[in-house]
């Protein structure tokens, strides 16, 4: 029985748990619900703070889990990184009163508030920079207005919080994060057949399936628009001039890909999402 935790509550929650339910597994009904089993899968589900999921991982009391790349590496527990998902995507950077601060040694002797006192301390310690770190539980970027540090670390989306705060990113980047799926060994009976599943759930959202009517001699510059995972199938029509086209293509590009097979000559272009899909 694979033991998973997921996040109970914050930016990860949500999407981690869509993803578990359309990859086929149990999910909680009630947010009062900490364990979650799944008999038919095999898994027991953990609902857990997004921050302590590295520790329980790592610690092996529970075999894998998901959370933020910046969390874990935070937490400097000996979780292992099993696959990046496609989600949660942040940078996490320095800010600073505009202005103020233009280079990462500017930080030398200065107050640095952060949630991420272990990442941002062994960053700071790798490019030679001593800072005195002020740990904070959220908001950091209020931390500068009321005085309590002069900078702040701290994960950025948008940017609009820094902003609205004032602060202007400065320095390097300290990590690119996104959602991960840790797990406490390279190898779990399970966890291939959670990783394949996830990854379904992946391409099932990146993707989108095009069929198209093509007159039978486009059929190579066809190709180069559309190649498809593998190769496209191509299935004849009635009329000897023409073939049906089916192939697998990024949702980003949906548009440009139809301009461009209709100008190429291609007609009846049809798009359908993709439910599920094992690759
Ligand atoms: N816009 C965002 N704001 C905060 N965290 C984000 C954002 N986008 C992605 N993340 C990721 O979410 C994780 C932080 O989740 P966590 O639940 O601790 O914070 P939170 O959403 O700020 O909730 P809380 O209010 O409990 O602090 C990190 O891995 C972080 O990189
Ligand atoms: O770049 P943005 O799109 O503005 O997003 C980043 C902000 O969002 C998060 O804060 P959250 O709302 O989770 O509050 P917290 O700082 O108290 O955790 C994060 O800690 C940043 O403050
Ligand atoms: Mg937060």
């Amino acid at each position: 029985m694979l033991r998973i935790a997921v996040p109970n509550k914050g930016s990860l929650s949500d999407t981690a748990v869509q993803m578990l339910h359309e990859a086929g597994y149990a999910t909680r009904r009630d947010p009062k619900e900490l364990i979650v089993s799944d008999p038919r899968n095999d898994v027991e589900f953990f609902y857990l703070r997004p921050r302590d999921i590295a520790t329980y991982v790592g610690s092996q009391a529970l075999d894998v889990g998901i959370t933020g790349r910046d969390l874990l590496l935070d937490s400097g527990s000996e979780a292992l990184e099993a696959a990046e998902l496609d989600f949660g995507e942040s940078t996490f950077r320095f800010a600073g009163p505009a202005g103020h601060f233009h280079r990462l040694e500017d930080l030398e002797g200065v107050r640095v508030a952060t949630s991420y006192v272990g990442l941002v301390g062994a960053f700071l310690e790798r490019h030679g920079v001593k800072a005195h770190l002020v740990k904070l539980d959220g908001a950091v970027e209020s931390a500068v207005r009321l005085g309590v540090a002069d900078a702040v670390a701290d994960v950025v989306s948008t940017g609009t919080t820094l902003r609205k705060q004032g602060l202007d990113i400065f320095g390097p980047v300290i990590l690119e994060s996104a959602a991960v799926l840790i797990s406490s060994k390279p190898e779990l009976d399970g966890l291939e057949t959670l990783k394949r599943r996830l990854q379904g759930v992946m391409v099932a959202s990146q993707y989108v399936l095009m069929d198209y009517d093509l007159p039978a001699d486009l059929i190579e510059q066809a190709s180069a628009i559309t190649p498809g995972l593998k190769s496209p199938t191509v299935s004849p029509l009635r009329d000897p001039a023409w073939v049906a086209v089916r192939a697998m293509v990024p949702r980003k590009v949906v548009n440009q890909v139809m301009d461009e097979l209709y100008d190429l000559g291609a007609r009846a272009i049809l798009v359908t999402p993709i439910h599920a899909a094992r690759i």
